[in-house]
């Protein structure tokens, strides 16, 4: 739902400003800007409770643990599942700022993104995680109209927008016009499905078993070969000629995994084709997604969608390929945000000083 004058006067009175993801924990705190940008993980110790590590520390112990220390993501697939360790990540991440902020203001408000479609517990999740970590209220905003805000979207006008919000482990696809969610679909397919696709195609292709930690490494090794964004059919060919040549010169990069036969170390080099046929396969519920949510849309506001295409938000938004299949599968234009992983907060934040 777009934020009317009563709740738009209600975020305005946020201090902070909240986007828990799956992948990342955002946190913007209003006139110190962005606070907290890390790992949703924390690492405790199972035999006493402590907690061990928390963010990037907690996320680089995964899969390399002993027996009594234990990796937890309290957040999947933009729900909160485990409210009491959330909070302790919270607390961990910004929790003696947060607790500052509370003694200054005597009622801490915070904002905070959740999936358009989440259900009610969903909701509550979210509110009781942040109670817990000293705010007095919560306001939620749907995740895709703050992403739509923060890439400067103009949310409000009559005509449509689509927007992507392409997380870790989901995809939400919503149409806004005039400041509302006119259709919305979440497919559940993220930067983790793709990576595990990515994993599978290296295991079939070269017999090779890489850990999942290294493929994001990989997209990001890749990512300036990724096709630049023309509109029209010639200038997408030029750019795809332009691709090919910088693949074979220089986009192609090393990964090391463990040979499934022999169990030893091995690499194996990769290019960004490599990369782009192993992520076909689950981007193909994506684009019906899409559809799916075209159908829904009144005509009008679809002739709107067609002239002026959908943006790309969210961390997964520049993975090799992504944007070149869906301008393919829809024949629509397709842009990719500035910072994608950043627009939700941005969005959130701007809410709050509007
Ligand atoms: N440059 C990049 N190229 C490809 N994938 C990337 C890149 N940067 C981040 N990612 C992937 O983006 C995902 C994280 O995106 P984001 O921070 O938007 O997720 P989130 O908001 O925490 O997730 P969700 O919305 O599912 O709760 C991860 O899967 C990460 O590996």
């Amino acid at each position: 739902m777009s934020p009317s004058s009563s709740r738009l006067e209600d975020l305005r009175r946020c201090s902070v400003a909240v986007d828990l993801g799956a992948a990342r924990t955002r946190v913007h705190v209003k006139g110190a800007g962005l606070l907290v940008d890390a790992p949703s993980v924390v690492a405790v110790n199972t035999a006493s409770g402590a907690l061990i590590a928390v963010g990037a520390a907690a996320e680089r112990m995964d899969g390399r643990t002993p027996q009594h220390i234990r990796v937890i993501r309290p957040v999947s697939g933009g729900t909160v599942v485990d409210i009491a360790m959330a909070q302790r990540m919270l607390r961990a991440l910004v929790g003696e700022r947060l607790r500052g902020l509370a003694r200054r203001r005597a009622l801490l408000r915070a904002a905070a993104t959740i999936p358009h479609e989440a259900d009610p517990l969903a909701r509550r999740a979210v509110v009781e995680t942040l109670t817990g970590v000293g705010a007095r209220r919560v306001e939620l905003v749907d995740t895709p109209t703050a992403a739509a805000l923060g890439c400067g979207l103009p949310v409000e006008r009559p005509e449509a927008t689509m927007i992507l919000v392409c997380g870790a482990a989901t995809t939400q696809v919503a149409v806004i016009a005039m400041g509302s969610i006119v259709a919305a679909g979440t497919v559940a397919l993220g930067g983790d499905t793709v990576h595990r696709a990515v994993v599978q195609y290296v295991r079939n292709e070269h017999e090779l078993l890489l850990p999942t930690q290294a493929v994001r490494p990989l997209h990001l090794a890749l990512a300036d070969g990724a096709p630049a964004r023309g509109e029209t059919a010639a200038e997408r060919e030029a750019e795809r000629e332009a691709e090919r040549e910088m693949v074979e010169v220089a986009q192609a990069t090393e990964v090391l995994g463990r040979d499934v036969v022999t169990g030893l170390a091995r690499t194996v080099r990769l290019d960004y084709e490599a990369v782009r046929t192993a992520i076909q396969p689950p981007l193909t519920g994506l684009a019906d997604t899409i559809r799916s949510v075209l159908h829904r849309c009144p005509p009008d506001l679809v002739a709107d969608l067609a002239e002026r295409g959908m943006v790309l938000t969210g961390g997964s938004a520049p993975l090799p390929g992504l944007a070149e299949r869906l301008r393919d599968g829809t024949g629509m234009s397709v842009h990719v945000a500035d910072r994608p992983a950043l627009c939700p907060i941005n969005g959130l934040a701007a809410l709050l000083t509007s």
